[in-house]
């Protein structure tokens, strides 16, 4: 039998950063996936080790269960059903183990990745063996957690051929889990995060794992349910950045300037939970929404500019800023910023000229056009989609 797990990426409208320092943050999934595959090898397999393939970046590795016993200490001690971090020795076997693999220098932002993957499998499954393969839809290190997506889809597909989950293998198709099983999953992913990122927040995770759109404060998640269609333009700059680097240097920033990037991270606090109550409130008529996506944009500028000053703009995102802003359109980054992506709100009046002339020669073609001159890549991603889902295939009952 065999377990296909998915886990969605995900926007921040707002306060990425200012979250990890206990302010208010609002995300939405998107409808960009990775998946996981996870299969145990049956006796004519004659299989003893431990397989993953990473499609998206052509590596693929191989542990003999008896290396992983050999290096890894607490090896079978952990639970399954209560997820627990990784310790300084594990850690350090880990990286010995990844070292081992000597990746080639281009690929060395892989090694956290891996590290995810070994800690989250050997504290589920132990030393069983398996072949694992993993592909995204999402671009990695971009800023629409495709580090959360990988660790939700892994952690879901190993949770569900373990003893903790009781679940209907001879369902047809994705199904989710309960709430109690998403908590889980969560956690896990959580555990798997904080290797890939030294000092995550969970709002990646959580949304991930939940799907739709949820506001996160210090470790607390609210579902919102949206009354107002949202569209956003989605400008990959193709700036390659590593989010755990971002995330400590927004720290240090804040050691070094306490009081100044305090009131920065109470700004974002307020702007979160405007940005949660407009998205939140009645619709009455199109001018009402019209009003609300004027302040949802003015909202996001603001936000731009704390992110700014937190140090994690970049040349790349303040281009694609005054592009969009030629055509009035707000944009900010997304995720940890420092190059990665940047989302544009596409006011309904905009969309609905669109859906006329389905995109040809309107403001949308043009901003694309232009953005994709300066060498972006442009998509308009759906939002407030699925969280992780799972399917069953090989079952016979
Ligand atoms: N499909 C995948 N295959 C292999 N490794 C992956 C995959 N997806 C994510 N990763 C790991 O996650 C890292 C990227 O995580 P990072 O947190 O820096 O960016 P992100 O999650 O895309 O953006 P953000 O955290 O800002 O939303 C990669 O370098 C790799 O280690
Ligand atoms: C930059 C950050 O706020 C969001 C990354 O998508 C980090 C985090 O919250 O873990
Ligand atoms: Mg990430």
């Amino acid at each position: 039998m065999e377990v296909r797990a998915r886990a969605p990426g995900k926007i921040i409208l707002a306060g990425e950063h200012a979250v990890v320092h206990g302010s208010a943050a609002v995300a939405a999934a998107i409808d960009l996936y990775t998946y996981v595959s996870l299969r145990f090898p049956t006796p004519e397999d004659n299989n003893d080790a431990l397989q993953v393939q990473f499609k998206d970046v052509d590596l693929e590795f191989s542990w003999p269960v008896g290396k992983l016993k050999e290096v890894l200490p607490e090896l079978g001690s952990k639970s399954a059903s209560t997820p627990s971090s990784c310790s300084l020795e594990t850690t350090k076997a880990i990286a010995s183990l990844v070292d081992e693999l000597n990746l080639a220098e281009s690929k060395l932002g892989l090694a956290s990745g891996i590290s995810a993957f070994l800690w989250l499998y050997t504290s589920i499954h132990g030393d069983k063996p398996a072949k694992v393969v993993v592909n995204s839809e999402l671009p990695l290190g971009c800023g629409l957690g495709s580090s959360a997506a990988l660790c939700v889809a892994l952690s879901a597909a190993l949770l569900s051929l373990s003893d903790s989950l009781k679940l209907d293998f001879s369902h047809q198709g994705w199904q989710t889990f309960g709430d109690s099983e998403l908590d889980l999953v969560n956690k896990w992913a959580f555990e798997g995060e904080k290797i890939i990122h030294g000092r995550p927040s969970g709002i990646d995770n959580t949304v991930s794992t939940f799907g739709n759109m949820i506001k996160f404060r210090s470790g607390e998640l609210t579902r919102i349910k949206t009354n107002m269609p949202l569209k956003m333009l989605v400008t990959n700059t193709q700036v390659g950045r590593n989010t755990k680097a971002l995330v400590s240097g927004v720290s240090e920033r804040a050691v070094r300037h306490g009081s100044a990037m305090s009131s920065v991270f109470k700004a974002v606090d307020s702007i979160s939970n405007e940005v949660a109550a407009i998205i939140q409130s009645p619709v009455s008529d199109d001018l009402a929404i019209t009003e609300k996506e004027e302040k949802l944009g003015e909202l996001m500028e603001m936000n731009q500019g704390l992110l700014q000053c937190m140090g994690v703009s970049h040349a790349t995102i303040e281009t694609v800023i005054k592009t969009t802003l030629k055509y009035k359109l707000a944009t900010k980054l997304t995720g940890a910023g420092g190059g990665g992506c940047v989302v544009t709100l596409l006011p309904a009046r905009i969309l609905f000229v669109c859906a006329i002339y389905s995109f040809s020669g309107t403001v949308v073609d043009k901003v694309i056009a232009e953005l994709e001159e300066c060498g972006f890549q442009c998509l308009i991603a759906g939002i407030g989609g699925r969280g992780m889902e799972i399917s069953f295939s090989g079952f016979s009952s």
